[in-house]
């Protein structure tokens, strides 16, 4: 646009229509532009803002703008090469914005692929007409997928059941499946979305993460796809080069692909046939973002079912206590599958109490006795350890010094790379810093450092000493670093190609093993006495999935756990796979002492190169509401608590500290948050103290 081109009066009034801007910056509110012709709302436009072009999305359309009309710039230009973002997308990200107290353009823009939000794909040279025109105009086809391979199997009743209630719903209900291990839940999302489609309408279906499961993806595209629908199936999640996700985004969004499959970010994604949204494995924390807008993608599911009056359906072995209270109370339509589909059984719970025993390098007898006659049997083990590395800390024997990270209070880990002993260094995993383990102790100059404790990869190196036939592989962080490597890894578990799988939680989610027999438990008491009240339901869903992966297909499946708390209520649970029992038992304690899901939290963390200007902070954001009480009517209704510093208080070298609010009431706490976080916001900026409010955190 023309910024010297100043039209008179007369003309300003007949030609300039203002507009709301939401733009992607840590400032509330809309900003106000114009244009020289009518634009919709959801429309995308690229403005001048300060010193440098942004794109930003119409979010009203106004009569007037809030500044004076002299001061309001024109837009540079108004991008038309999509249709205006569909109604029922403003309202969810507005929905998400006002919920999750973030100003609105920092949750429409990010909502969107990268390309459509970079000024550059259109400005720059090479632009070519923008980011959709190269895509459109790129001759990739879609991967054409044989469907003669996946016979639809014959329901169980209590499937059949499941289909039939979630195809009949009218309008919106929410549904939570809940099914043991292994009872065939995704058999019955394939019915209910065949049912969907067949109607013309589209699936949204939600995992946590894609990568940890390709063969999951291979089968939805040969069930619901076939030879004349190749494109039928999109596929999105953050791996995606920028390119390849604008494509997906805009096949499901034009309404072209019919099924999405995606991890949390694909809740934002336009669907304009939407008819059924799938969240498999409900319970796992990836559906939460930890940063940026930190939503829940399963809440935010269920608001969109909702508004769209459409069913959803949570699925889970080990339901969120959350989800599983709604079920009780009937907020959701409670369906259960309690058999497994193929196996006869559940596999064997046994607790080893390692009180008293001996252990070799971590192992109990028991444990490793199982893992000999599995093996024997041809069978896979699984040996669990939710640890990666080679040992959690290396140790001076004679004067007690440990490695420490330099800019974090937490340990270093040490790691050996691949070439041997000489190779080895420490890690830190909050922030990443690297550094060779010393020849000898920086204190006392000794050369006798040993590692301490465990890691996957130490685990890894005593299994192949004590078995050393047996095809070893390992499964975590470390060893799935590379693009790919992680497929190429779980291809080879399926394959058979491997007798003892080491792994982390990376190993527990969703992989249906036909081989494996066993699976070993090491260390888990770890997790048992976390400060975080959310601990204990976090190790029961972890050690349930991962016990779930043993005896899947056939024979008798047998976990091993073991642990110094064998009385734990979370152990005893597991023994009988009493989920419901486990449930009951958590509700009641969170009832009692007034948690979640009974009370309603939101978490205020504040950064800062010294704790105590992060804590003064936080108790001034605490005590903003009483001096201007009138503008928190709900304040009354409202806990706030002490700012207490975090469990690793320095991170990359800021110290960290947080205030919790609750409230018994969601709304008392939403009008409470919407005032309250503006003025934090700007106390922040006061400060120069970075902080960030989240809405129902999932760790405290
Ligand atoms: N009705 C059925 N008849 C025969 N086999 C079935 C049937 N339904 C499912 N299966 C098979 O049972 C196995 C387990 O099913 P699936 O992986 O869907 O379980 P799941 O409920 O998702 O388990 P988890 O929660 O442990 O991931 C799969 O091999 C699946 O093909
Ligand atoms: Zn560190």
């Amino acid at each position: 646009m023309n910024a010297d081109v100043v039209p008179t009066q007369e003309s300003t009034e007949a030609t300039r229509y203002w507009l709301g801007v939401a733009l992607d910056v840590p400032l509330p509110g809309l900003f106000d532009y114009y244009a020289p012709t009518p634009v919709d709302a959801g429309t995308r436009v690229i403005v001048s803002f300060g010193r440098r072009q942004m794109i930003g999305m119409v979010a009203q359309v106004k009569a007037a703008p809030d500044i004076p009309p002299e001061g309001v710039k024109a837009v540079d230009a108004v991008l038309d090469d999509l249709p205006p973002m569909p109604d029922d997308w403003m309202r969810l990200v507005v929905f998400a914005a006002r919920y999750y107290q973030r100003p609105l353009g920092e949750v429409m823009l990010p909502a969107l692929p990268v390309s459509l939000r970079k000024v550059t794909g259109y400005t720059g040279k090479g632009a070519r007409g923008g980011p959709v025109a190269r895509v459109d105009k790129s001759k990739r086809k879609v991967a054409v997928v044989d469907a003669a391979s996946a016979a639809p199997v014959q329901l169980n009743p209590e499937q059949a059941h499941a289909v039939q209630a979630i195809t009949g719903a009218q309008g919106h209900q929410t549904f939570l499946l809940h099914g043991v291990t292994g009872s065939g839940k995704t058999e019955v999302y394939m019915h209910a979305a065949q049912h969907v489609l067949a109607q013309g309408r589209q699936v949204l279906f939600m995992v946590p993460e894609i990568n940890l499961t390709p063969q999951f993806e291979q089968s939805l595209r040969a069930r619901l796809g076939n030879a004349d629908q190749p494109g039928l199936l999109a596929v999105l999640h953050s791996g995606l080069a920028d390119g390849e996700r604008l494509r997906a985004w805009l096949r499901i969004s034009r309404g072209q692909a019919r099924v999405l499959l995606g991890t949390r970010l694909s809740i934002m994604t336009p669907m304009p046939d939407l008819g059924l949204i799938i969240v498999d494995e409900e319970h796992d924390t990836s559906y939460k973002q930890q940063d940026g807008l930190r939503y829940s993608a399963r809440d935010l599911a269920v608001w969109r079912g909702h508004d769209l009056q459409v069913p959803v359906v949570l699925g889970s072995a080990t339901p969120s206590l959350e989800t599983w209270h709604n079920a009780q109370r009937d907020h959701y339509q409670l369906l259960s599958l309690t058999q497994r589909a193929r196996a006869v059984q559940l596999p064997q719970v046994r607790l080893v109490d390692t009180r008293r025993l001996a252990l070799e390098h971590g192992f109990s007898p028991q444990l490793l006795d199982a893992v000999k006659a599995r093996l024997a049997q041809q069978e896979q083990v699984l040996i669990f350890l939710n640890r990666r590395g080679y040992a959690p800390v290396v140790s001076c024997n004679s004067c007690g010094w440990v490695s420490q990270c330099p800019r974090c209070t937490a340990y270093t880990i040490l790691h050996r790379t691949q070439g041997g002993r000489a190779h080895n260094h420490l890690q830190c995993h909050h922030c990443g810093y690297h550094a060779a383990v010393p020849r000898r102790c920086p204190d006392c100059g000794d050369q006798d450092l040993r590692p301490m404790g465990r890691g996957t990869q130490r685990l890894e190196e005593h299994l192949a000493e004590w078995f050393p036939q047996a095809r070893i592989s390992r499964i975590d962080a470390d060893s799935t670093r590379l693009k790919g490597s992680a497929e190429a890894l779980f291809a080879q578990v399926h394959a058979g190609e491997v007798d003892i799988l080491v792994g982390t939680q990376m190993v527990a989610k969703g992989h249906d093993f036909a081989k494996l027999g066993l699976v070993g438990v090491l260390n888990a008491d770890a997790m048992l006495f976390a400060q975080d009240f959310r601990a204990p339901e976090r190790l029961f869903a972890q050690l349930m999935q991962v016990a779930g992966r043993a005896g899947r297909h056939a024979g008798a499946g047998e976990v091993i756990i073991q642990t110094d708390y064998p009385e734990q209520p979370v152990y005893q649970a597991l023994l009988k796979h009493d989920y419901q029992g486990f449930a009951r038992y958590s509700l009641e304690e969170r009832k009692a002492v007034g948690l979640p899901p009974f009370a309603y939290q939101a978490l205020l963390t504040a950064e800062a190169r010294a704790l105590k200007t992060a804590v003064a902070f936080l108790s001034e954001a605490a005590a903003l509401p009483d001096t201007a009480p009138e503008l928190y009517p709900t304040s009354d209704a409202v806990t706030r608590y002490d700012p207490v510093p975090l469990r690793v208080v320095r991170v990359a070298n800021t110290e960290r500290a947080q205030l919790l609010v609750e409230s018994d009431s969601r709304p008392a706490l939403q009008a409470f948050l919407t005032t309250w976080s503006a003025d934090v916001a700007a106390l922040a900026t006061r400060h120069r103290v970075r902080c960030h409010l989240e809405v129902d955190p999932l760790e405290i």
